[in-house]
């Protein structure tokens, strides 16, 4: 499991820290992992050219520290002191080290050099980015020189992501201690490029995560493995409620989600055009055609899907207060989502619900404009799931599962190739199956994105390591691949 953290919960546990070590200690553990991370980043450090961007606190005091490393080895450091004060003990370090200073705006400095570090602003940070720190990171953005974020990419919200206006864009960051909510999550984690982790002894400090994301090695612990005696009923049965007449396209990757997840059996129950399709494309699925709001005639499942491609009218309406009135969990994603938008009160139920929305579903669940969940999506989903009252799944460049009461999980795999119509009906066959199983729904929805994103990943890569266009039905048909190799 990868943890990550709030500002806050940083502070507390580094004073926790630093009331056991020697005043400065902690910056100079900081400052030497930078200096050396920078030093790698380098083809030689002697004569190379460092421009150090420093603001008024200790971010930019370990940017000062690190130059001095640098300057020290040969390199030529010019830092430009950005802020309306500069730390002290940096600026002498890096002034006996042989470093320059200058007065900003420096965009010059910027430009010429071939390594930037950005001490600007880290945990620190708060709001837009003023002048001169703003056309600063602009200057860096533009000029030809790597650019390395100190702790935070300056103008990225370290506890939740969010970057109001303008924000540094690293090739690489360098965290303290712990990673930081904002590194995983966009818009601020397209900010950041690479992440490596400085270790300054913060670890027995920290409290539970804010924020969590599974790794290969949890979701293969998570998943179930049939036993000798396992039967298809014992391994989960599935029920799908998806497709129409109009659109069948949903109803098949669902189902298709479902099967390569490894469902025990899947029960496909919808319009009769979608009906036939399904039958066509996975002759396992059992289907019923539905003549009407009721889903008793279609078998015991352990676990319901409820949306994609099902439509949004008065019929479908009805059908998904039926499969709501069930006793066992259901995921409602897609048309699903839409019927709860206009009736929430459908979400009162005794047994576990997953919702999938992307930001436009969740919009509409919330009455916030999609764009303002995009840009803070880790308090949107938080939101979610306080107003709803379920485990919420919100799609996107970083996919959040929350739960009441648990770190939101960031999803970590996937690929942009993955942003293509119908994945999502994929997904809510694969997260539906591992809640028939018996995992809970934050686990089966975490598990779930993970598996989605791998199998992404690899039907996108070629033979030879290049990356190219998926359709839906490949991340369905590469997921057994992905699990075997889990
Ligand atoms: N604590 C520790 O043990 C360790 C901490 N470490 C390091 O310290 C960093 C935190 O340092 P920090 O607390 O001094 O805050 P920091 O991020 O440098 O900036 C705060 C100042 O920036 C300014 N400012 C804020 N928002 C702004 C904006 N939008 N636009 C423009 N300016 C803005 C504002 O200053 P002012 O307004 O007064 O000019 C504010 O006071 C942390 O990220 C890590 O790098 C490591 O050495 C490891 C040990
Ligand atoms: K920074």
């Amino acid at each position: 499991m990868r943890t990550a953290y709030t500002s806050e919960q940083i502070r507390t546990a580094e004073h926790a820290l630093m009331a056991t070590v020697a005043e400065g200690e902690l910056m100079r553990r900081a400052a030497t992992g930078l200096a050396v991370v920078c030093a790698g980043l380098l083809p030689g450090v002697y004569g190379s050219r460092v421009a150090l961007l420093v603001g008024s606190g200790d971010n930019g005091g370990d940017a000062l520290y690190a130059g001095a490393r640098l300057a020290r080895r040969g390199a030529r450091v010019e830092a430009i002191l950005a802020g309306s004060r500069t730390h002290e003990g940096g600026l002498a370090a890096l002034r006996e080290a042989g470093g320059r200073t200058v007065e900003p705006p420096g965009h010059e400095v910027v430009e010429r050099a071939d390594l930037i570090v950005d001490g600007l602003v880290g945990i620190g940070g708060a709001g837009e980015l003023r002048e001169p720190y703003r056309g600063l990171a602009l200057a860096a953005e533009r000029a030809p020189g790597l650019v390395v974020a100190v702790d935070v990419p300056s103008g990225v919200d370290a506890s939740s992501g969010q970057v109001a206006g303008v924000a540094v864009r690293a090739q690489l960051t360098v965290t303290f201690g712990a990673c930081k909510n904002g590194l995983l999550i966009d818009p601020g984690k397209s900010h950041c490029g690479r992440v490596e982790l400085v270790d300054i002894g913060l670890g027995p400090y920290l409290p539970d995560p804010d924020v969590a994301s599974l790794t290969d090695e949890d979701v293969a612990d998570l998943l179930p493995t049939p036993e000798a005696e396992s039967d298809k009923y014992r391994r989960g049965v599935i029920g799908i409620v998806a497709g129409s007449d109009r659109f069948t396209g949903a109803a098949v990757l669902s189902v298709g989600g479902a099967v390569r997840a490894g469902a025990g059996l899947v029960r496909f129950a919808g319009a009769e055009a979608a009906a036939r399709q399904v039958r066509n494309s996975w002759p396992e699925a059992i289907t019923t055609v539905l003549d009407g709001p009721s889903v008793a005639e279609v078998g015991r499942v352990q676990a319901w899907v409820l949306g994609p491609g099902m439509g949004t009218g008065p019929e479908a309406e009805a059908l998904a207060r039926a499969v709501l009135a069930t006793d066992v969990p259901v995921l409602v994603d897609a048309d699903g989502l839409t019927l709860l938008a206009r009736d929430r009160s459908m979400l009162r139920r005794s047994a576990p619900t997953v919702l999938t929305p992307h930001a436009g579903e969740l919009s509409r669940l919330l009455e916030v404009p999609s764009d303002r969940i995009e840009a803070a999506r880790l308090e949107h989903v938080r939101r979610a799931v306080d107003e709803l009252g379920t485990v919420v799944l919100l799609k996107g460049s970083t996919t959040l599962i929350a739960e009441e009461g648990r770190p939101v999980r960031v999803n970590a795999t996937g690929t942009p190739w993955l942003a293509t119509g119908g994945t999502g009906d994929v997904l809510s066959g694969i997260a539906g199956t591992l809640l028939a199983a018996g995992l809970s729904g934050y686990d089966a929805a975490s598990a779930a994105a993970h598996l989605h994103g791998l199998a992404a990943q690899a039907a996108s890569t070629g033979k030879s390591g290049g990356h190219g266009p998926i359709a839906a039905m490949d991340v369905a048909q590469t997921l057994p691949q992905v699990i075997r190799s889990l």
